[in-house]
């Protein structure tokens, strides 16, 4: 099992909330040395950057996951707001292209502190299907995320998020060094809600994803801890 510091599991658990106090309440009852945490585009909208210092005293790593996708500038400044935040992980989009991604690796290698955040290129969203792709005249999804993957990895970035789908074969083509997120990760009776590529925690392991990202199945869940154990448990098996 991949794994850093005191965590000790893959899992980063979404806190998909519109509240800071719903997030926090959650947080304390997740444990911080089985989980990491993402604040995503709804809490930080909400809760701005106070919700990520207080998840950190509480001890959690933070993935501040607001896909930042603009011009070189405007997201590479974004990015040096978010390690100056002390995040453990950021995002972008891989295809605001080379130049925008390589800016963000610059400013972050300038500001060049063992607190920089792992930067990770968003490449086809989980919630995508082939007829959405289809639509916006994009090719097939393994080829669109093999390829906004290997410029990501051109680009300095420090992995992708991508579909567990599709970890085996990034795994092979980009190396065991490339961190692969994957969302889009349902237990084998949860909902898929509107996912669309998922896959379960286990396969996802096995295929070669680095980290979980998982947000309803668990927070949603009757207990969200037993359910968060019980994904730790078939990892393990
Ligand atoms: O970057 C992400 O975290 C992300 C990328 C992606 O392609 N798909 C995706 O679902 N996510 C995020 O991962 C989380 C998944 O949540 P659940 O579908 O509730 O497990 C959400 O917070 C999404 O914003």
């Amino acid at each position: 099992m991949i794994c850093e510091g005191l965590v000790k599991s893959p899992v980063i658990v979404a806190l998909d909330y519109d509240t800071p106090q719903k997030a926090l309440a959650m947080a304390d009852r997740l444990d911080p040395q089985l989980c990491r945490v993402k604040v995503g585009k709804e809490l930080f909208t909400s809760a701005g950057p106070q919700v990520v210092e207080k998840l950190q005293s509480k001890g959690f790593d933070v993935f501040l996951d607001l896909k930042f996708h603009d011009i070189p500038n405007t997201t590479s400044k974004a990015v040096a707001a978010a390690a100056q935040l002390g995040v453990w992980m950021v995002n972008v989009h891989a295809s605001g292209g080379r130049r925008m991604m390589e800016a963000c690796r610059n400013i972050l290698d300038q500001h060049g502190s063992d607190r920089s955040p792992l930067l990770i290129a968003v490449t086809v969203l989980t919630s995508m299907e082939q007829t959405d792709l289809e639509e916006l005249g994009l090719p097939r999804s393994d080829q669109l995320v093999m390829k906004l993957a290997s410029l990501a990895r051109e680009s300095g970035m420090d992995g992708v998020v991508c579909s567990a789908q599709e970890s085996k074969m990034l795994k092979q083509a980009l190396g065991s060094s490339f961190s692969l997120v994957t969302p889009g990760i349902r237990p084998a009776e949860a909902a898929s809600d509107d996912q669309r590529r998922i896959v379960t925690p286990a396969q996802a392991m096995a295929n070669g994803s680095d980290y979980l990202v998982i947000g309803r199945p668990i927070t949603q869940a009757a207990d969200p801890i037993v359910a968060l154990q019980n994904i730790i448990t078939t990892l393990q098996s």
